[in-house]
């Protein structure tokens, strides 16, 4: 991984936090109660549901260019990443977060770092902790999972390995997939995807995210509403429901899980490069009284230097481009600083 990518982070390291044994929590502290109303709108009951789409289906294509127009969310069926491979990524997920506290911190992100154990990045921005734990893997996992694991650490190196191998076979595909709904289709018109159009050279993190079961889930939240600075990001979400995104009118809306699917969502990189086509939507993970919850978060975007920009072929007279270009490198640094003010600061 190029040096370039981390460089975001240390010119805004993050203030090292204590981590809670959460099984110890039998109450919620104030450090974690949330005040609702910080939310954007209230908590409504809608009637709309993220739209749903069959990779093998020929209408694909029109069902994700249309999902991506007005949700800015999916969700996917048939997509290739074998069910064993999943629950492989979840079974490492759940043997990682269930090590006691002292050995998951062996394997703490430095406060300049990006990979490693820790609350979210985004954590700096709120007054309120996250009811979560999070793990981030830029680059080889090895370093960091022999510090977890002495014993084991390459059978779960082998799985991240394979998962994000596949990951990145499946986001070349959807980005084929959201390009050719706005009528790029030819490799020409996207050069950095690679002479073989694979998207080889593209950059991506994992994020591994352990909701633990909360004694007052009404007041807390698991993750707090952001939006992924990313090309795409894909999804998969254990069977315990608790993502939810916000939709214009309808407010926030529930993504349930959906046995075998993964969901798809619109980062902010490709909301520039769609010159606003496509929304990078808002989402948020809130946690549950009963049942802990675990999710994985391929983050996909381009390689670090590139400029990403509205595409040519969305741009003229009448289309004007909305936002200058940026580097995945630079938009990092602009997202560390001005969090969800980021996109509107790159706008022209
Ligand atoms: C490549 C990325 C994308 C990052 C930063 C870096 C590594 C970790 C990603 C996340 C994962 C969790 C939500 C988020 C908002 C966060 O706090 O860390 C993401 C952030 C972003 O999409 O901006
Ligand atoms: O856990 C979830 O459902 C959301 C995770 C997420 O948004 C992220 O890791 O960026
Ligand atoms: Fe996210």
């Amino acid at each position: 991984m190029p040096s370039r990518f981390l460089d975001a982070f240390s010119a805004h390291p993050q203030q090292q936090l204590k981590h809670p044994d959460f099984t110890s929590l039998h109450e919620l502290p104030d450090s974690y109660a949330w005040n609702q109303r910080d939310d954007p709108s209230p908590e409504t009951f809608a009637t709309e549901s993220v739209p749903l789409v069959d990779l093998n289906d020929p209408n694909a294509l029109q069902g994700i260019g249309h999902a991506c127009k007005t949700w800015g969310i999916f969700q996917v069926t048939n997509h290739g990443i074998s069910t064993s491979l999943l629950d492989m990524v979840e079974h490492t997920c759940r043997s990682l977060f269930s090590l006691p506290v002292h050995q998951k911190l062996k394997a703490a992100r430095s406060p300049d770092g990006v990979s490693g154990y820790g609350f979210a990045r985004i954590s700096s921005f709120f007054s309120k902790l996250m009811w979560s734990e999070g793990f981030t893997i830029v680059g080889p996992p090895d370093e960091h999972f022999r510090q977890l694991w002495p014993q084991d650490f390459s059978y779960h190196c082998d799985v991240i390995k394979e998962y994000k191998e596949e990951m990145k076979k499946l986001a070349g595909r959807l980005m084929w997939l959201m390009l050719g709904s706005l009528g790029i289709i030819a490799k020409e018109d996207i050069k950095w995807a690679g002479p073989k159009t694979d998207f080889k050279e593209a950059l991506a993190a994992l994020q591994l995210n352990y909701y633990p079961a909360c004694p007052d889930p009404d007041r807390a939240m698991g993750l707090a509403p952001h939006t992924d600075s990313t090309l795409l990001t894909i999804l998969y979400q254990n069977s315990t429901s608790g993502l939810q995104v916000f939709k214009e009118g309808a407010g926030w809306v529930a993504v349930p899980p959906v046995p075998g699917g993964l969901v798809i969502n619109v980062g902010d990189l490709m909301h520039i490069l769609s010159n606003g086509s496509y929304q990078s939507v808002l989402h948020r993970a809130m946690v549950n009284r009963s049942h802990h919850r675990l999710s994985s978060a391929y983050l996909f975007g381009p390689p670090s230097t590139v400029e990403i920009s509205p595409h040519p072929k969305l741009v003229g007279p009448t289309h004007p481009p909305l936002y200058r270009p940026v580097t995945w490198n630079e938009y990092l640094h602009t997202k560390a600083k001005h969090f969800n003010k980021a996109l509107s600061s790159v706008r022209v």
